[in-house]
């Protein structure tokens, strides 16, 4: 369809006629059309005749759609080879708006006022009709046009047009109220020259003739939110959106008039039936806190698109919100345990794809299942920046490295609460909760009833928490007392332990003995309170601003609050796999030779209690292969700002329990959130690799270690 430039008005008239023939329109219509164009182009041809007639296209599409498209016959351009066209050509006025001259050349000033002339409505038409004069077949004609006019490439990629799941022009869209999204809706006048929201639509605006249009359609974004969360709400975990569409990509408009407005139109799609317009505030903070609140230092990978897309999303998840909550209750009610499905089917997911890689790596000697993630270390995974969680978590929790080191964190599982490896045994049946371990007569919020509940009792009849949900001051402080001065605190000696039978099953080692731990005690499953009860802090989940962040020295990647926090604040938990000791000692001794780093807590408060322990209940975490935020928490020696707890939530017995972080101080924005690790950094027998301590704390138990070393290799040099 190439078209000359050349001849009199006659040939270049049949030259057009001929052109949208292959299209279905008949030389009557093209005529009409045509002579229109001319009038508002000034005989100017060459625009019309530009990109193969396409403005002449759309122009007699867009008339058929306003009913224009047989319009009356008057002699205009006798064209061979078909009947005289004829029309009785509308005034300006009827379709562009007041008249004003033609736009000479810029190419999208040119197309825009083809546009106004072929798609304004009738101004005698309603609004509704306005919307959706378009018929569906007439759209798929236009789509066929559309290929039929791009470059060849082009034209094969449109001949299977995309899935189009929303579309304004389609009548269906107004049950979602489409026009909302881009307008404010404390009802302000609009002055602007556009259309009232109702019907705003950049294609179809009657605004000026000089206004431009542009279109960025299906633009490549990076995935965002909505993938996880759909996972999320599948799974029965806390947070979610259901069934949300992931948005196939951006459409976006943003149409400019002459009276120096600008209008933007974004469009993605959700299944109808299960969306209610949110108000256009919420939306604005929902994507303030996703975007600003979570990141504060703005992502590398941060863009304007990934912006608007989390607008459409944040739409999308606002909006889809009421059949959320119909369905998390459900979830609540039937599977108690917030992620468990989530953790196994990742799992599963993980020993699938790893089978075959474990002996691959050299592993021969670990069992099957340790071998498979051994192999993940190896493997990456991928993070999303802007969330680690990937919705697992009920905030976002954002990546940030602000240096040019290391574009990632190790590659890991997220997954919100422990999840069994393989041989733990733990009883958390309910059966297990004797009356003296839950309060069932309880009902609202445990802290404003005027006697302390059953559950206190574990706390001396006092709860933990402050009814401001902080961990109270005096607990904080045994619990990091507990940590830094392990000699002063009592502690109970296993007759065999378990753990030094993992570690030398022949002859064990006397048992050194373990501290006696103060518990915080939650309310749970068998009490009558609700999920808001001031007793229930640690299984609600991380709350707090948190960001995942590359420290720049030399400490790798860490956790840091984006909020100011006070003492007592709960952070998160220290969530991993639930390891046997015999387990964790195999998979110690696999990473002390992959030359790997790990670090495993063991849960040995409640070791002694019971008499004799069989090894699968001595148990410990480790969240190096599936985790949580817990595992990027670095170490500092004595004056770390984070305090770790043992929190008893499913089971009173201690031989399994969460181990939560608070705030051991006040925390300022942007501090990052350390523990002292208790590590001794002298104890040449542990079995997990040690680092160099970097904590720059003026305590630093490492340091003096690093500079024995140095001196014992100047020493050396000085005596060669
Ligand atoms: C639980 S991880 C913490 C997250 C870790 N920084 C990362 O990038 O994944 C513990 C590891 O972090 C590093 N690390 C933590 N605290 C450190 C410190 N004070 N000095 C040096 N390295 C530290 C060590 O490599 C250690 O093995």
């Amino acid at each position: 369809m190439g078209s000359s430039r050349a001849g009199t008005k006659k040939e270049r008239a049949q030259r057009a006629v001929t052109a949208m023939k292959p299209l279905g329109f008949s030389s009557r219509q093209c005529g009409a059309v045509l002579r229109r164009l001319l009038d508002v182009f000034d005989n100017n041809w060459a625009l019309i005749e530009d990109e193969n007639y396409r403005v002449l296209a759309d122009a007699i599409l867009d008339a058929q759609a306003n009913g224009n498209g047989e319009p009356e016959e008057i002699d205009a351009f006798p064209v061979e080879g078909g009947p005289s066209t004829s029309f009785a050509a509308p005034t300006r006025e009827d379709s562009l708006g007041p008249p004003s001259p033609p736009s000479p050349s810029p190419r999208a000033e040119r197309h825009a006022a083809t546009r106004e002339l072929a798609i304004s409505p009738r101004p005698d038409s309603p609004p509704q009709a306005r919307a959706s004069t378009r018929a569906p077949g007439k759209k798929r004609r236009k789509q066929t046009i559309d290929a039929y006019l791009q470059p060849v490439e082009e034209a094969v990629f449109l001949r299977e047009p995309k899935h189009e799941p929303f579309d304004m022009d389609e009548s269906r869209c107004h049950d979602v109220q489409p026009g909302l999204i881009g307008s404010s809706q404390r009802g302000e006048a609009s002055n602007s020259g556009f259309q009232e929201q109702s019907d705003w639509n950049p294609k179809k605006s009657s605004g000026t003739r000089n206004r431009a249009i542009q279109h960025s359609r299906n633009m490549e974004i990076p995935t965002l939110s909505v993938e996880p969360t759909s996972n999320t709400l599948n799974n029965g975990t806390r947070s979610g959106v259901e069934n949300v569409q992931q948005a196939p990509g951006l459409d976006i408009d943003v149409a400019s008039s002459a009276a120096g407005d600008v209008k933007m139109s974004l469009k993605c799609s959700v299944d109808p039936s299960k969306f209610r317009m949110p108000a256009l505030e919420a939306v604005f903070k929902m994507v303030g806190d996703k975007c600003l609140g979570s990141c504060k230092v703005l992502p590398r990978d941060f863009s304007v698109a990934r912006l608007m897309t989390e607008i459409c999303q944040c739409v999308l998840q606002l909006g889809t919100e009421h059949t959320l909550e119909r369905n998390t209750q459900s979830d609540i009610v039937g599977n108690g345990s917030r992620s468990e499905d989530g953790g196994n089917r990742k799992q599963k997911a993980a020993e699938e794809s790893f089978v075959s890689n474990g002996s691959e790596s050299g592993l021969v000697n670990s069992t099957p299942a340790q071998q498979q993630h051994l192999a993940l270390a190896t493997l990456k995974t991928d993070h999303d920046v802007m969330d680690i969680s990937k919705g697992e978590e009920k905030i976002r929790i954002s990546i940030v490295n602000e240096f040019d080191s290391e574009k990632f964190p190790p590659s890991f599982y997220y997954i919100p609460e422990n999840v069994v490896f393989q041989n733990a045994l733990i009883d958390m049946s309910l059966a297990k909760i004797g009356g003296e371990d839950c309060c069932p007569d309880c009902f609202g919020n445990c802290l404003s009833a005027p006697e302390p509940c059953a559950c206190a009792r574990e706390t001396g009849g006092e709860y933990a928490y402050t009814p401001e949900g902080l961990l109270r001051p005096a607990f904080v402080d045994e619990c990091v007392s507990a940590n830094l001065f392990p000699a002063e605190h009592q502690k109970v000696f296993c007759e065999t332990c378990p753990l030094e039978r993992s570690r030398n099953k022949a002859s064990p080692e006397p048992c050194r003995g373990h501290l006696v731990r103060k518990f915080i005690k939650e309310c749970w499953n068998k009490c009558g309170c609700n999920m808001q009860c001031g007793n229930r802090v640690v299984q609600r989940g991380i709350t707090s601003n948190l960001q995942v962040f590359f420290t720049g020295e030399g400490t790798g990647w860490g956790l840091r609050t984006l909020d100011e926090l006070p003492k007592g604040s709960f952070i998160c938990e220290y969530a991993g796999e639930i390891l046997t000791s015999a387990e964790l000692h195999e998979r110690a001794v696999q990473n002390m030779q992959n030359d790997r780093y790990a670090h495993p807590m063991i849960l040995d408060a409640g070791l002694c209690s019971e008499g004799l322990l069989k090894d699968k209940e001595a148990l410990c975490l480790d969240g190096t292969f599936y985790g949580n935020v817990g595992r990027f928490i670095n170490h500092r020696c004595c004056d770390a700002n984070l305090a770790v707890v043992p929190v008893e939530v499913e089971t009173p017995d201690h031989r399994y329990y969460h181990l939560a972080f608070f705030t051991s101080k006040k925390v300022e924005v942007f501090e990052e959130l350390t523990w002292d690790y208790g590590i001794d950094f002298e104890d040449k027998n542990r079995p997990v690799k040690m680092f160099e301590c970097l904590c720059g704390s003026r305590y630093c138990r490492g340091r003096g270690r690093r500079h024995l070393r140095k001196r014992s290799i100047v020493a050396a040099a000085a005596a060669e």
